[in-house]
């Protein structure tokens, strides 16, 4: 169940507290028990996955979540996996920990470890939410944010797109306030 940071050093674990701050900005944030991570425990246990389990579990999980994509219009989805043994992991840092949008939603469900997302409220403070198993979240296109893995160095992700080129990131001039 994701946690929710405040910029005055205070957490927020009430789902619905949660939501309330994110729907300010747009963003969707929902938690679903059971998820799909119990229907491939094998593979979520594994650290590498190769490319044919990932769509092994990426057609399992949108059979069950096909609503999801019905909602939202997603065109494709893949699935992303992190760990501590991953190439690239300070670009991949790099790349996304800088506070930027995307021209098309950014949308994802977790499997399995963490991921923390950074976003500005209106009123300028930063928040920052931690995400975990079997949460889904959907930022809008133009929506400011940051994203990166947690201490763990761990994460499978289902990611969502509507555009064939992905996520793009155009950066802008916010600087983070939290050290990730
Ligand atoms: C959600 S995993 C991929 C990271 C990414 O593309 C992005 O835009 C994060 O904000
Ligand atoms: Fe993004
Ligand atoms: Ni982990």
């Amino acid at each position: 169940m994701a946690i929710l940071l405040l910029d005055d050093g205070t957490t927020e674990n009430d789902l619905s507290e949660i939501v309330r701050e994110l729907e300010v900005l747009g963003i969707k944030l929902r938690h679903y028990d059971p998820g799909t991570s119990l229907l491939f425990p094998e593979l979520i246990e594994q650290e590498t996955i190769t490319d044919s389990q990932k769509r092994h579990i990426v057609v399992v999980h949108n059979s069950v979540f096909e609503f999801l994509q019905q909602e939202n219009g997603y065109l494709w989805s893949d699935l992303l996996n992190i760990h501590p043994g991953s190439p690239n992991l300070d670009t991949w840092m790099a790349t996304y920990g800088r506070y930027h949008t995307h021209n098309a939603s950014e949308a994802i469900y977790l499997l399995a470890g963490e991921m923390i997302y950074g976003f500005v409220k209106p009123d300028g403070s930063q928040i920052q939410l931690l995400v975990q198993s079997q949460d889904y979240l959907h930022i809008p296109a133009g929506v400011e944010h940051w994203c990166s893995f947690s201490a763990c160095l761990h994460f499978k992700v289902i990611r969502y797109f509507t555009t064939v080129e992905g996520w793009m990131p155009n950066y802008t001039d916010t600087h983070q306030q939290f050290k990730i």
